[in-house]
């Protein structure tokens, strides 16, 4: 029986790179992971969702609904407490321009430039999303604890990585190997929380 394809519909490369590595590691075997740029192109709704479930939803039916193929998506961000939780949803152009990670950290640095050490919390989160064309919709949550850093530290990951102190390390994210960042990230949680349902896609 050949392989199942499963689009992964996201255009952000040291995202796609993690979330390959996770869902190969997870060692789902009879599924082919298809990337954006193995597909015709096709229109992406604005990521306007009030949630990260609502845009990794909203990204997995349009790569499942212009392609025909199953398809999961990601959508993340880090939560600030002393920030209310903010950037959140808006964590990729939290500077005002979408993917600037340095103008991003340097942005969020500044915001808590006069905050405690105990009131630095946050938490990244990832919604990752299943969409079946003619069958069923998965959306799951995973979240990795920490807080933020006074500077940046490491060249490993993306994003906030160089800012964010996962709890019980020393290290930021960006200082981990990646395999001890799928070990412990939201993402790598978010996804192996849906190996069942990639398991019953894939009919093993
Ligand atoms: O939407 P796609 O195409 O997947 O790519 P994106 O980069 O726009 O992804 P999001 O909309 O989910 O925004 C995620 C942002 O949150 C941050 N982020 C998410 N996961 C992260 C991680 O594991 N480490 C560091 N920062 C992360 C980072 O700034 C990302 O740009
Ligand atoms: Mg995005």
């Amino acid at each position: 029986m050949p392989d199942t394809k499963l689009l992964v519909a996201s255009r952000n490369a040291k995202k796609l790179r993690e979330l390959r590595r996770v869902l190969d590691a997870a060692g789902v075997v009879g599924i082919e992971l298809v990337g954006l740029d193995e597909v015709p192109p096709f229109p992406e709704a604005p990521e306007t969702g009030a949630t990260f479930e609502d845009n990794a939803l909203a990204k997995a039916r349009d790569g499942a609904a212009a392609t025909g193929l199953p398809c999961v998506a990601d959508d993340s961000g880090i939560e600030i407490d002393a920030l209310n939780a903010m950037p959140g949803v808006l964590s990729a152009r939290w500077s005002g321009t979408h993917g600037q990670d340095e103008a991003n950290t340097a942005l969020v640095l500044a915001q808590l430039s006069d905050t405690p050490d105990e009131r630095r919390g946050a938490a990244f989160v990832s919604a990752c999303a299943l969409v079946i064309p003619g069958g069923t919709e998965t959306v799951v949550r995973g979240e990795w604890r920490g807080a933020v850093a006074r500077e940046s530290h490491g060249e490993n990951g993306f994003g906030y990585d160089p800012i964010f102190v996962p709890e019980g390390d020393g290290r930021s994210a960006a200082q981990l190997s990646p395999e001890e960042k799928d070990a412990a990230s939201h993402r790598g949680r978010a996804l192996r929380t849906l190996i069942p349902a990639l398991e019953e896609l894939a009919g093993t």
